[in-house]
């Protein structure tokens, strides 16, 4: 991937991660497009999820997913084809994540994480490549499951 942009969004109680994220990834050198929300009000993940898959399958800038513990944030986005999310708690699944599933998208719990180990995930998603080959007839054969279904 060669990212200037990431592409962020949280539910509420993803709100506070999403801002110390935010400072993090600016401190790597990208840009930030933040899709919300903007307070701690409750919302609802799948709503928020839909709005940044939008906006990432538009842009191919990578996107990054926010709520107590991943789960529904991944769950959500993975029902839009084109997006592969990947729910990671520490810096092996982040790189795995990229490296062989081409993910586009992380999804982190800030109910389940410190803040300092979801830094080191975020900067080791967004600076690993993927390594393509085999793993590509893997991911062509994970769209087509969508045409199949
Ligand atoms: O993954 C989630 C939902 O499956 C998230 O953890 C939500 O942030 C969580 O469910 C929100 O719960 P709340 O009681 O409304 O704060």
């Amino acid at each position: 991937m060669d990212i200037r942009t990431v592409v962020i969004g949280s539910d509420h109680a993803g709100f506070d991660f999403k801002k110390i994220m935010t400072g993090h990834i600016r401190d790597l050198g990208y840009d930030v497009h933040d899709i919300g929300p903007t307070s701690t009000d409750s919302c609802d993940y799948p709503l928020m999820a839909g709005e940044l898959c939008r906006v990432v399958l538009a842009t191919h800038n990578p996107g990054i997913l926010i709520c107590g513990t991943g789960l529904g944030m991944s769950m959500a986005a993975n029902r839009f084809p084109g997006i592969r999310a990947s729910l990671c708690t520490n810096e092996f699944l982040a790189r795995m994540a990229r490296a062989h599933n081409n993910a586009n998208v992380l999804c982190l719990g800030s109910r389940v994480l410190g803040s300092e180990l979801a830094k080191s995930i975020v900067s080791v998603f967004l600076t690993t490549q993927f390594e393509g080959q085999r793993h590509q007839r893997r991911i062509d054969q994970l769209e087509s499951l969508v045409s199949q279904h």
